[in-house]
């Protein structure tokens, strides 16, 4: 990837329209496109009051929030679980998204006995489980070990929406490169990060929102007081980007989070809200995501040779598609999706939750360690 002909910033109000209009994932809201107003997707001669609009927005931003994180199905007689291989539309799904445990063989027969394998991890729900308080998302210490076994034998990042700093805390391992905020702020390692083929490059860091730092800690604070009234909301400021969680925060009320969430963003034409797992995270209209962090890393660690690198990536959230799209586009690699529920996925493998995530990078490790 090629950044020498300008940054990933976005300055002009016109390119920006067009910018939200045709390039953004549908997953991604945009408010306020133009500075002063709304522009309006209806083309011209349609004149949509404001208030209209605002209310199209706040229901777009609702049935988001509604459909957003699927509900498992609990076996209401043992109150259990069901498992998803026993829900005929899972079984279904995997016909297209097969478990990458299952098709492990095939996965690294791709390699071809001499291509390399580089391993990228998103965070929440995919190294830890979801709870409902985002400080306690602990990693267990045997999926730490996990991670740890495979940044030595693959070169490896975990690509989050935390802050860099945040998921550091949480990860603890040295090993890795890290790219917080959803990619926007990328930390590549050191001279003697071992998978580094460019030896003798420093650590670099690269954030490409910079400029966007006082935005977001100022709409950070509006959005903390604005929702501070509504019981179970919290806000959390990720550097580049904010999170506004309403996991624990009553149905009812949801209605009330998007139209405040609305409201602020009106003030902040250069910011856009999209949706994760229960939460609205509201971030800078800039050309980056998690799918041009991977391509900068790959390009960071000299492992942009697409015929004899295979990357894979590891993600649970809307977030992780914009990667997987990537790594399709490409032709090389294969992102493998964490759900257990159907979606519309831009990876070609599936696995059910974070230990299933676990087992994965254990056989990878194994394999590499009986391939050598
Ligand atoms: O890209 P990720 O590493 O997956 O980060 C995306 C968001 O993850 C966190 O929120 C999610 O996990 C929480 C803890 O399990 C959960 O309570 C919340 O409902 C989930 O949305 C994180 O707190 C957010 O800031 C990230 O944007």
């Amino acid at each position: 990837m090629d950044l020498s002909n300008g940054s990933p910033v976005i300055t002009d109000p016109m390119a920006m329209g067009q910018q939200l209009m045709g390039v953004l994932p549908s997953n991604m809201m945009p408010f306020s496109v133009m500075p002063g107003g709304y522009s309006s997707a209806g083309g011209a001669g349609v004149s949509v009051s404001r208030r209209k609009i605002e209310e199209v927005l706040v229901n777009g931003l609702l049935d988001a929030m509604r459909s957003s994180s699927p509900r498992k199905k609990h076996n209401v007689v043992f109150g259990q679980e069901n498992l998803p291989e026993e829900d005929p539309a899972y079984s279904a799904w995997l016909a297209k998204c097969p478990s990458a445990l299952a098709s492990f063989k095939q996965i690294v027969a791709s390699t071809q006995g001499s291509k390399k394998i580089a391993v990228f991890l998103d965070y929440d729900g995919t190294l830890s489980p979801i709870v409902d308080d985002p400080d306690k998302a602990v990693m267990s210490p045997v999926m730490r070990a996990a991670v740890r076994n495979v940044a030595k034998h693959f070169p490896a990042a975990i690509v989050s929406g935390r802050s860099r700093k945040k998921v550091l805390e949480f990860v603890k391992l040295k090993e890795l490169c890290y790219a917080g905020s959803h990619g926007m702020d990328i930390m590549t390692s050191s001279a003697n990060y071992e998978h580094n083929t460019e030896k003798g490059k420093e650590a670099n860091l690269f954030q490409p929102a910079r400029e966007f730092l006082p935005m977001i800690d100022e709409v950070s604070k509006s959005l903390l007081e604005v929702t501070s009234g509504i019981e179970g909301a919290s806000v959390e400021n990720n550097k580049f980007c904010v999170s506004v969680h309403y996991r624990n925060v009553n149905e009812k009320d949801w209605e009330l989070v998007a139209r405040l969430v609305n409201e602020v963003l009106e003030g902040f034409p250069r910011l856009k809200v999209t949706n994760g797992r229960m939460v609205l995270e509201v971030r800078p209209v800039i050309d980056w995501d998690k799918g041009k962090a991977v391509e900068f890393l790959l390009q960071s660690l000299g492992l942009s040779d697409s015929e004899n690198v295979i990357p894979i990536y590891i993600g649970d959230d809307r977030t992780d598609e914009d990667a997987f799209k990537v790594l399709r586009e490409r032709n090389c690699g294969f992102g493998i999706l964490v759900s257990q529920v159907p979606k519309e996925t831009e990876a070609f493998y599936s696995l059910r939750d974070p230990s299933e995530v676990m087992e994965f990078l254990n056989s990878l490790v194994r394999w590499k360690k009986h391939s050598v």
